[in-house]
C-alpha cells in the first residue's frame, strides 16, 4: 500500500459515537473522520494514569509494533495523537463487533465456522510469530467481526472490560496452557494451546476445562482431562486436531503450519477468511 500521508490528527478532526467499553487506562469510542467519513475505534488513554502506571515504554513499544503489523486477521492501529491530558489511538473499526456475542447467541458454532476462524488464528499468529510478537492473547473476548465475518484479533493489550464481557473473564484460567498455570518457561506454543481451547469451544459452546472453581480448571488443565461430550454432533478429524493441539508437552502440539494442512480445516476452512 502506498504510504498513507503523515499528518498531525485531533480530536476534533472526529465526530465522536457510541462507547464501546472502558478499560484501566481509558475508553473507547465508536468515531467517523469528518472529512471522509470514514468509521474508526478511538481509544482515549489519560496520561496522568500512564504516568500513574509508568506504562509510557510500553505503551510506545506497543504502538511500534502495531503500526507494523498489516494482516488481514488482526485489527488495525492507523495512527495516533495525543493533546495534554490525552493519548488518543485511532483503531480500525469491527462492524461485527466481538465473536463472543456470536458464540453467545449461537450456543456452538458450525465446523465450517469454526474451520474458518481456526484457519484465520493460525494465518494470523503465523504472521505475528514470524514477527517475533507473540503477545497476542487470544480469548473470545479479544476477537472481533469484521462487516464480512471475518475475524480480526484485537488484542486490547491492557485489560479493556467492555460491558458485554463474560463475568468470569477477570482471572479466567479456561484459556492458560499448562507451563502458564504451573508457572514455567513458556514460549509460543501457549498460541497453540489456546488454538485447542478455542476450537473446541468454537465447537461445544464451553471451554474444555471449565470447572466451578478455579482450582478445579486448574486441575483439568495440569492433567489435560479432556472429553468430547456426544452433543452436539462434532466430526471424528475436528476431535483429531483438538487433541493435537490440548497436549502438555508444548513441544509436541501440532504447529501452526501443520494446522492449516490439517484435513479438518482443508475440508471445512473457507480460505477467504
Ligand atoms: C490494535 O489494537 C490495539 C492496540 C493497542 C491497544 C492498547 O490499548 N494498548 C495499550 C494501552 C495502554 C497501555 C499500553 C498499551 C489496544 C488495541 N485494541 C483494542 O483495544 C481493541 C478493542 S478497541 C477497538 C474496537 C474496534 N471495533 C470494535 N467493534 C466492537 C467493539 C470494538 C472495539
Amino acid at each position: 500500500t502506498q504510504k498513507e500521508p503523515k499528518r498531525e490528527w485531533s480530536l476534533n478532526d472526529f465526530e465522536i459515537g457510541k462507547p464501546l467499553g472502558k478499560g484501566k487506562f481509558g475508553r473507547v469510542y465508536v468515531a467517523r473522520e469528518a472529512q471522509s467519513k470514514y468509521v474508526v475505534a478511538l481509544k482515549v488513554l489519560f496520561k496522568k494514569q500512564i504516568d500513574k502506571y509508568r506504562i509510557h515504554h510500553q505503551l510506545r513499544r506497543e504502538m511500534e509494533i502495531q503500526t507494523s503489523l498489516r494482516h488481514p486477521n488482526i485489527l488495525r492501529l492507523y495512527g495516533w495523537f495525543h493533546d495534554e491530558e490525552r493519548i488518543v489511538l485511532i483503531l480500525e473499526y469491527a462492524h461485527g463487533g466481538e465473536l463472543y456475542g456470536l458464540l453467545r447467541d449461537n450456543t456452538h458454532l458450525t465446523e465450517k465456522q469454526a474451520a474458518t476462524y481456526i484457519l484465520s488464528l493460525a494465518q494470523a499468529l503465523a504472521y505475528c510469530h514470524q514477527k517475533h510478537v507473540i503477545h497476542r492473547d487470544i480469548k473470545p473476548e479479544n476477537l472481533l467481526l469484521d462487516h464480512e465475518g471475518r475475524l480480526k484479533i484485537a488484542d486490547f493489550g491492557w485489560s479493556v472490560q467492555s460491558s458485554s464481557k463474560r463475568r468470569t473473564m477477570c482471572g479466567t484460567l479456561d484459556y492458560l496452557a499448562p507451563e502458564m498455570v504451573e508457572n514455567k518457561a513458556h514460549d509460543y506454543a501457549v498460541d497453540n494451546w489456546t488454538l485447542g481451547i478455542l476450537c473446541y469451544e468454537f465447537l461445544y459452546g464451553t471451554p474444555p476445562f471449565e470447572a466451578e472453581s478455579q482450582r478445579d480448571t486448574f486441575r483439568r488443565i495440569a492433567n489435560i482431562d479432556l472429553n468430547f461430550p456426544s452433543s452436539p454432533q462434532v466430526s471424528a478429524e475436528a476431535k483429531h486436531l483438538i487433541s493435537q493441539l490440548l497436549v502438555k508437552d508444548s513441544s509436541k502440539r501440532l504447529s501452526l503450519e501443520k494446522i492449516m494442512e490439517h484435513p479438518w480445516i482443508i475440508r471445512n476452512a473457507d480460505p477467504s477468511g
